[in-house]
């Protein structure tokens, strides 16, 4: 493997730096909108705001479950600003934090209840989801290799506008290219493993799930995996990345609506009825790590399958390291370490970048930044 480059400290960042102080505080008012929050809930949901503007970051309360553990992995940056950790690390916190401040892992009448569901359940009953949803009538007329493009297109684009990242940018319409395009071999590596098991590492829920479920309907019905393993977060996390609550609320959308949208709800319940499509989860998924620190069992897990696609921003920070990489650092021997064939599909939302051709480098312009951080610019990348 690669010699690993620096990792990213938001403060080195003006992208990471605005997570924090803006982005958080913006979120945290949308909850405090949102719900019917007690009086203790507030004033902790708003301490956190303003910790991440301008205070230090606080370890977890000594008797909060994982507290030993997140005392142990964060001992380095507790008493520092926010952005004097690594932007990783302290995103992942923050996310622990903002559950435990609503009481989503204490006994009682919040416990696991997902603050982010309103936002998710209006993205899902909004236009873009209906239009998505419709226009697979017109997909199911195109040639299998045609579609199976355009789906994958659909799945990756469907990763433009995660619901954290609208707080502060919007939902923005405007695509451009993709500045890194190995869809002809990752179509290979599918083929290669047909009628094989595929990991699918999830990201968002709402319309880049529904996409996501369209696409893994075509590699199972047109007989190119037999089965497919769908990774989804043990809890509510970066705002819309999906749980198993989502891939039911998305399945049920689905079978909800007419023509063709109908027809993969159910061939994909028929498929998890018998296990050709099975949805998982690990607790690392919600960890402040990169996947060089998976545990030993999901190293197994993604070993014994042909390959593993991972979906989204955070998954491809995840992948590669969230590091001030050289962008033209070929995107093989970054993800050397991975135990099996490795893709990604992810929509540019952060500085990291990896496998770019100088050319194309060149003409999107190393200094800024632009490119990189506003979701208008995507990859399929595959070793
Ligand atoms: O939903 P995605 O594609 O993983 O994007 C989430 C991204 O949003 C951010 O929180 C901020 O852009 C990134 O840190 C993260 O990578």
């Amino acid at each position: 493997m690669t010699d690993q480059a620096p990792a990213i400290i938001s403060t080195d960042s003006p992208f990471a730096t605005d997570v924090f102080v803006k982005r958080h505080p913006a979120l945290i008012e949308r909850i405090l909108g949102a719900w019917p929050l007690d009086p203790e809930q507030q004033r902790a949901l708003r301490a956190l705001a303003d910790e991440n503007v301008d205070g230090v970051m606080e370890p977890l309360p000594a008797d909060a479950p994982g507290a030993d553990q997140w005392q142990a992995w964060g001992r380095a940056y507790y008493g520092k600003p926010w952005t004097a950790a690594p932007f990783l690390w302290a995103e992942s916190f923050f996310y622990r934090r903002l559950l435990g401040a609503v009481g989503y892992f204490d006994d009682g009448l919040w416990q696991g209840v997902d603050i982010f569901a309103p936002f998710k359940q209006a993205e899902l009953a909004g236009e873009v989801v209906a239009a998505e949803v419709g226009a697979l009538d017109h997909i199911a007329e195109l040639a299998e290799d045609d579609r199976g493009q355009a789906l994958l297109l659909s799945s990756l684009w469907g990763n433009r506008a995660d619901l954290g990242f609208q707080i502060t940018a919007g939902r923005g319409s405007e695509t451009s290219g993709l500045v890194a395009d190995d869809s002809d071999q990752l179509w290979k590596l599918l083929q290669s493993a047909r009628g094989g098991s595929v990991a699918i590492v999830a990201d968002n829920a709402g319309s880049e799930m529904i996409a996501d479920l369209v696409l893994i309907d075509h590699l199972i019905t047109s007989g190119t995996l037999g089965e497919v393993v769908l990774y989804v977060k043990p809890a509510p996390y970066y705002v819309s990345d999906a749980t198993i609550r989502d891939v039911g609320d998305c399945l049920r959308r689905l079978l909800a609506a007419d023509g063709a949208a109908r027809g993969v709800g159910e061939r994909l319940r028929g498929a998890a009825a018998d296990g050709r499509l099975r949805v998982w989860t690990d607790a690392f998924f919600c960890a402040p790590f990169d996947f060089t620190a998976m545990p030993d069992n999901l190293r197994a897990q993604f070993a014994s399958v042909s390959a593993t696609i991972l979906k989204g921003d955070l998954n491809y920070r995840r992948l590669v390291g969230d590091r001030w990489w050289d962008p033209t650092v070929p995107f093989g021997e970054v993800t050397s370490y991975f135990p099996g064939p490795v893709a990604a599909l992810r929509t540019l939302k952060s500085d990291v970048v990896v496998g770019l051709e100088p050319g194309t480098l060149a003409t999107l312009g190393d200094s800024g930044t632009a490119w990189r951080t506003a979701g208008t610019h995507a990859l399929i990348q595959a070793s």
